[in-house]
């Protein structure tokens, strides 16, 4: 076997180097098999921090999530804590899911910052990534990290990690950090073992407080008093969900709720599921046929760190059908902006490629649209600039991720399902579903459709690939789509719009969650839009197609949603991706 010299180099540190004796027979038995792929995949570049922090399957090498990618990563983070603020009491809170490894990882992590002279404050079992983001701000801490790999297959492990603000880290932070990370050119640099008088375990008052700020959310109590019995099927897909929604929905006085029993239990294995992401049908399933056994109204589901939220409910004719993250973000947005008392100073911030019916919702009631880049991080450096100047009052993204109020800055799925059971709630009052509001939603507002493909290109070769694939859509923006022709191409990676009908350029404003990033958007002159990008948390590239028509009554809506399905479809067909 051959590698590249980086590969090599980096094989030949961690056989040589003061790694232990299992890491080291680990390597060998790769090497002894001929596994030429899957060393060069652990070994060929350091993980790195994407849109959700650092993301990796779990193994030996500097490319996989372990004991010494987590030590660096945290030895990193703790040395820039300590250049950042000098002489100062820093304090970092940490919670993890219910991965494999998670907890191990966690009390990794907990003792390099002790180690290093920072006090811990440490959720003593798995919790939600939301309620480690409240945990930061709640307590004052100077930085935050969770454990997870989001809703990742069950391989992965990840690295979240947050800022005073309870934000995932933005620039300059996150560079400043990934530089301090690289700067370590030895394991021994890093100290592994903790001082346990800087570390504090966290007890269930800050479960209590961050179920307040849940409570606080909700818009319409009398009605959820009226409508106590909702029937609301709940699965936490064996993550963290379990910890705290069944107990915010009891705050909320929804009394008919059912858990999922097989998902109940958290596992790292996710034994019931191929992938457990509510965004994947086949997560769905128990958590639908839990409903359609007891006839309930509404069916949520959370992922591993109960930052994603999928939802279902009965269409007019019945059946069921899943709600994709688009309509979701958007029927949550069209109840605040109904229920909200408006004063003229709010705003909504929702992510480049999730949909314009948001944007179109919030022109009507004269609220403030923020567009970011991809990542709630970027939703939350909204929050951060407009503090104090402008109210937020929710915001999503297609990928099932929601936030409501700004005392959590990272998409909740707790305080979701709270908020998609009081919506659900208030349809209910009125002697309607989920869905008919959805319906009435397109009516005002047109109906909007979106359609995702990710295609998965896997290790070193797979990022090439992407990486020629973008090139290429940069290069070859095609004369018409769908019989529609394209009149602007948005490029995020140079920042700059151009008009092609006109051939005008103008450049892509920065600030308010937009920075150079690698990113292409074609607007139709039917007004339908074409995004791709890498995935920036798996080996993906995808490609998102949004297309929209007026909806007359109820009455058309499946006409109208065939119609815009077809459309869709004639789209990724004319780009070559079906
Ligand atoms: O994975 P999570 O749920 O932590 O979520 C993270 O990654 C998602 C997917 O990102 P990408 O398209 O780059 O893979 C983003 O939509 C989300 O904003 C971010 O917080
Ligand atoms: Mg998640």
């Amino acid at each position: 076997m051959t590698f590249d010299a980086t590969t090599q180099a980096n094989i030949d540190q961690w056989l040589n180097g003061p790694y232990d004796a299992e890491t080291k027979t680990q390597i060998q038995a790769m090497i002894a098999a001929g596994e030429q792929t899957a060393l060069t995949d652990s070994f060929y570049k350091s993980l790195e921090f994407g849109t959700g922090g650092m993301r990796g399957e779990m193994g030996v090498g500097c490319n996989r999530m372990n004991q010494y990618t987590v030590g660096a990563a945290t030895q990193g983070f703790a040395n820039y804590l300590n250049k950042c603020l000098p002489g100062q009491k820093i304090k970092v809170a940490i919670a993890h899911d219910s991965r494999n490894n998670s907890p191990e990882f966690t009390r990794i992590a907990a003792n390099i910052f002790t180690a290093n002279g920072i006090e811990v404050y440490l959720f003593p079992a798995l919790r939600p990534t939301p309620q480690l983001s409240f945990t930061v701000r709640e307590l004052g801490c100077q930085a935050g990290l969770v454990i997870t790999a989001s809703h990742n297959p069950k391989e992965y492990n990840g690295y979240k990690a947050y800022w005073a603000d309870g934000s995932q880290v933005v620039a300059p932070h996150d560079k400043n950090i990934v530089a301090e990370v690289n700067a370590i050119s030895t394991v021994a640099d890093i100290k592994f073992e903790g001082n346990d008088s800087l570390l504090h375990l966290l007890d269930e008052s800050i479960d209590a407080a961050y179920l307040t700020t849940i409570k606080d959310n909700c818009r319409k109590p009398d009605v959820i008093q009226r409508q106590k019995d909702l029937k609301i099927v709940f699965s936490p897909i064996h993550g963290t969900g379990i910890t705290l929604v069944p107990k915010a929905l009891d705050l909320l006085g929804f009394e008919a709720v059912t858990v999922v029993e097989e998902q109940a239990i958290p596992n790292g294995n996710f034994p019931t599921v191929v992938y457990p992401n509510p965004e994947e049908k086949e997560a769905m399933t128990l958590a639908l046929n839990t409903a359609k056994a007891i006839d309930a109204d509404l069916v949520i589901a959370t992922d591993p760190d109960a930052d994603r939220v999928g939802a279902a409910v009965k269409n007019q004719h019945g059946e069921w059908v899943l709600l994709n993250g688009n309509q979701m973000a958007s029927l949550i947005l069209y109840y605040l902006l109904k229920v909200t008392d408006l004063k003229g100073n709010e705003f909504v911030a929702k992510t480049i490629v999730t949909t314009d019916l948001i944007d179109k919702m919030c022109a009507s009631k004269g609220v403030t649209c923020y567009n970011t880049l991809t990542g709630f991080k970027y939703i939350a450096q909204v929050i951060r600039e407009l503090e104090g100047k402008e109210k937020f009052i929710g915001g999503g993204e297609e990928s099932y991720g929601y936030l409501i109020g700004d005392a959590v800055r990272d998409k909740d799925a707790v305080a979701s399902c709270a908020m998609i059971a009081e919506l659900t709630a208030y349809a209910k009052d009125q002697g309607k579903s989920l869905f008919d509001f959805l319906a009435e939603m397109y009516i005002e507002n047109n109906f909007y459709y979106e359609g995702l493909i990710s295609l998965t290109k896997k290790g070193k070769a797979g990022a090439e690939e992407i990486k020629q694939m973008m090139i290429n859509l940069r290069s070859n923006v095609p004369a018409s789509v769908a019989g529609s022709k394209p009149v602007t191409v948005l490029d995020y990676e140079g920042l700059i719009s151009t008009d092609l009908v006109t051939g005008i350029q103008t450049p892509i404003a920065v600030g308010r969650g937009i920075e150079a990033s690698n990113v292409i958007q074609l607007i139709l002159a039917d007004g339908s839009k074409v995004s791709a990008r890498p995935s920036g948390t798996e080996p993906k590239i995808k490609f998102y197609v949004s297309v929209n028509a007026p909806l007359a009554s109820a009455a058309d809506f499946d006409k109208t949603f065939a119609a815009l399905q077809e459309k869709v479809g004639v789209i990724q067909k004319d780009l070559g991706l079906v």
